[in-house]
This record gives structure tokens, sequence and C-alpha cells, in this order.
């Protein structure tokens, strides 16, 4: 299987539109905000006057919509669209969206997901059951599929009745010839976002990063279990369940989203600056600069010397004309993509005591790499300083860490790690940090975020993922190994 040179693959995101002449070119640039959520592929189902119309293919949206026919191909009034990264399915055209599926009372209708359910395989086998015939082989489908073979009477029936025999996560966005829908998981692990165009279009995108690009301005956020439903009329507020409780993924404001986006009313950049000062407060060490490694870490890294007092300099740069490289999945060809990516300005570094700030590792080439750079640049020592915690536990919601086999964090002690990166000191934030720095979202137990990847605590039972994961706890003592630390 194709591998990105990334320790993190990102996620996929949504955007799409109601009501404006220049709905598709509307939707490609929210897409181009969102690219960093996802780079196999892209789509955009057009919609004019209820017909509909669709490109999608694989590789970065520019790639895809390359020929410049192809976006005066997609004319309408309304459009959604999607990047995708795969967390379920392989990586063929046949699972890049939106998917279509026909729907005799109107026509058809397109959607496109974000997220990753835990009970597809169960779905998928009594679907078959019932004779169904599948497109493609990802998760996402299964909702087309479930609505196609409801008994309900109308469009919104089908798709709540529908939505409640899904279980994971779930950001959906969905088009029939009348109207734009979203639907958002009741613990909604994934952002989304509604917004307004001055106009009076009606935008429904992942971040607000992608709001902004469009010039549209922020309205809401899409609560848990909520059905959205925009017509010519207007928007209107359903819900599928009130039985709703958020878990926010912690990771989005860790990793995921861009530093631009707000969450839930939180920056992301300035969220990303409380990791940094807390893990300072956590893990102080005398040193002469601070360093972050671009791109992710530059908030955090930015946080951790305001927090300490020790400068900021631009310890690294990042090649911003990194072809999008798919490796083999091997090491030697990992370092060899980050070695491409990352490089050390000398002078900040040598002859310097260096904090080293990262938002996260996972494999750990990342930091594995830096540390040897920066001390054959001359650094003398080099503390490493993970604005978040350990990453033990996969996530079945809609990251692709789904296995615990090439986490570092699952396989090795704090110590352990320090001495494989070859740094002169390792600390992680601690996840009372984590929650601190994000900050309360709601006063339920887990304020609102899911932090399982760190602390094994999961909003929701696994379905499908339960007994891999159970097996793979048991083997590794993950539990009894928190003490590890
Ligand atoms: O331990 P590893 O397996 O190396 O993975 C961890 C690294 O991956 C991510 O960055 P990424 O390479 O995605 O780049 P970015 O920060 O520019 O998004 C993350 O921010 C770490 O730097
Ligand atoms: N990263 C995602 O949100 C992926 C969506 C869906 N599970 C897919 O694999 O296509
Ligand atoms: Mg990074």
């Amino acid at each position: 299987m194709p591998n990105e040179i990334k320790g993190l693959n990102e996620e996929c995101g949504l955007f799409g539109i109601w009501g404006h002449d220049n709905a598709a070119q509307l939707t490609y640039d929210g897409l181009h905000s969102l690219q960093h959520r996802g780079q196999e592929g892209a789509g955009i189902v057009s919609n004019q006057g209820g017909q509909f119309h669709r490109q999608r293919g694989l590789g970065l949206l520019g790639e895809v919509f390359s020929d410049p026919q192809k976006m005066t191909s997609l004319p309408g009034h309304a459009a959604i669209g999607h990047v995708r990264y795969a967390t379920a399915g392989n990586h063929g055209i046949a699972n890049i969206q939106p998917m279509y599926f026909d729907y005799p009372a109107e026509g058809q209708f397109a959607l496109a997901h974000n997220g990753n359910l835990t009970n597809a395989t169960h779905l998928r086998h009594e679907l078959k059951e019932k004779g169904v015939q599948f497109q493609a082989t990802s998760d996402s489908e299964l909702l087309g599929e479930l609505i196609q073979t409801s008994s309900q009477k109308d469009f919104i029936e089908q798709l709540k009745a529908s939505l409640n025999q899904l279980r994971g996560g779930f950001a959906y966005l969905l088009m029939t010839p009348k109207m734009m829908v979203a639907a958002l998981d009741p613990n909604g692990f994934r952002p989304l976002v509604i917004g307004k165009m001055n106009d009076g279009a009606i935008v429904i995108c992942s971040e607000t990063c992608a709001l902004d690009q469009v010039g549209a301005t922020f309205v809401r956020d899409v609560e848990p279990g909520e059905v959205i439903i925009v017509t010519d009329d207007g928007m209107t507020i359903d819900h599928f369940t009130t039985d709703t409780h958020l878990s926010i993924c912690s990771m989005e404001y860790i990793y995921f989203a861009r530093p631009d986006s707000v969450i839930r009313g939180i920056s992301v950049h300035e969220a990303r600056k409380r990791m940094g000062a807390a893990i300072a407060k956590e893990a102080p060490v005398k040193a002469d600069v601070v360093i972050g490694v671009p791109n992710s870490s530059l908030s955090a890294a930015i946080g951790y010397a305001q927090a300490s007092g020790i400068h900021y300099d631009m310890g690294m740069i990042k090649n911003q004309y990194v072809a999008r490289t798919f490796i083999e999945p091997t090491q030697a060809k990992r370092v060899r993509g980050v070695s491409m990516k990352l490089s050390v300005v000398r002078s900040v570094v040598a002859g310097k005591d260096i904090v080293l700030v990262d938002d996260s590792i996972v494999r750990g080439t990342t930091s594995g790499y830096i540390v040897g750079l920066l001390k054959r640049a001359g650094a003398k020592s080099v503390h490493v300083r993970i604005a978040s915690p350990v990453l033990k536990f996969p996530c079945y919601y809609g990251i692709d860490i789904q296995t615990t086999k090439e986490l570092i964090g699952a396989n090795h002690s704090v110590p352990e790690i320090c001495q494989m990166i070859g740094a002169d000191s390792l600390a992680y934030l601690s996840v009372d940090g984590l929650v601190k720095s994000i900050g309360d979202l709601n006063d339920q137990p887990n304020h609102g975020l899911c932090t399982a990847y760190f602390d094994g605590k999961y909003p929701t039972p696994l379905y499908d993922y339960q007994a891999g994961f159970d097996s793979e706890v048991a083997r590794l003592g993950l539990y009894e190994g928190a003490n590890k630390l």
C-alpha cells in the first residue's frame, strides 16, 4: 500500500455551498484551503437545476482539476466537494468522493464523508445479505446504501433512520436535486461549521479556514446529532438523535486542523501555543534557543518560548517545493522523505543548547532524524519537548492510525524513546495539561474531548474494532504499561 512521507495521516475535508452562481469554483477554493486534510484524491459535484455534474480524481486538488475544462463542466447554483485521505477501503478512484446514488423519487443524490465508521463491516454484511451491490470498498458508501434501502417515506426520514444505524465518526455532506444536508455523529468527533456569504448563500465545511477562503461569515458549529437542511427557502435545523456526548478529536487541535481555524470557539493556533506553554511549565529546561519543527509545531514552539522566556528562532526550515512523494512504506525511505523536507539553519543552532518542540511523535522518524541533524550542525544539546501526550492507542474515528504496531509510544518507554531519537532529554505534555490547554468545551467528565489516543478511554464501544483492540492491548500490556512512564 502506498504511504505518504508523514507520521500522521490526515483525514478528509468537506465543503458545500447552496445558492451561488459560482458554486463549483467556490467549492474548489474552499477545498484548496482544506487540502491539508487529505491528499489522495478530490472531487466536486455540482447541481444545475436538479441535474448533477461530477469531476473527481486521484491526487491533489490542483492535479485533479489541472485541465480548466473540468471546472467549466461543473455549472450550477450548488455544489459539494471532498478531499480524501483513506481510513477504510482501498486507494482507488471508486472510493474518491463525492459518491453518487440513484434516487428514483428525485433523480439522484451525492454524499461526502469525513470520519470512520466503527460498524462498517457489520453493516456491509447485513446489506450484502439483502442483495445490495456496492460501488466502492470504503465505509462512506454505507450511508447511501442504507438510504436507498430504507422503508421511510421521504429523503430526510430515510437519512435520519440510516444515520441512527451508523457508529463511529461521521461528518456527512449530502446533496439532492432540491437540498444540501449536513449531519454530524452523536460525539461530534470531527469539526463541521456553517457560514453565510454576503449574498445569502449557505456554506457548510470542515474548518473555518475554508469559510475565510471564500469570504463567508461564520454562523455556527454543527452540533452532534444534528441534521442541517439547506434549500432555496433557507436553512432548517433538525436532529437524528438527541442522545449526544461531545467528544471532539483532540488531535484536531494538536495537529490536524489549520492554525488559522477556530474549532468550537477555540483558536487552533492559540490552543497550540497554550500546549507549548504547558509543556514548558511541566518540563522546564535551561537552554539558549527554542525551535519548532515546521510546520505543525510552530505555534506550540512559540508558546514554549513565551512561557519559558527562552527566545524563539527559526532553526529549521521546510522545503516548500517537496513534491508530494508517495513511497513504499519502508523506514529508510521515510527517513529520506523527512531529509528532503526539513533542514537546519546552522547559525541559529551551532554551539547552542536547544529546546526542540514538536507536536507529536508517531514512529519517531522525524525527531530521530532532526536531533541528528541539529547535532551535526553543532548543537551542544537537544532537549525534545512534545506538546501532546504519548501517542499509544489507535484512532477508529477518522485518523489513519488503526494499529499500535508502528506507534513508538505504545512499544517503548519515554527514556527508551529518548535514547532512540538521540535526544539529551525528552518530555511529553500530560493528558491533563493537554485538556487544560485546549480548554473546557463543556462540563462533562471528558470536557468535550476525545483523548483516547493517549489514555485509551474511547467515548464509544468499538464494535468491529473491539476484538483487535483487546488483543493489541493484551499483547503490549498497554494499560499496565502506562506505568512504563
Ligand atoms: O514520529 P513521526 O512518525 O516522524 O511523525 C511525527 C511527525 O509527523 C507530523 O508532521 P508532518 O510530517 O505531518 O509534517 P507537518 O508538521 O508539516 O504537517 C508531526 O507534526 C510530527 O512532526
Ligand atoms: N479520512 C476520512 O475522513 C476518510 C473517510 C472515509 N472513511 C474514507 O476512507 O474514504
Ligand atoms: Mg510536524
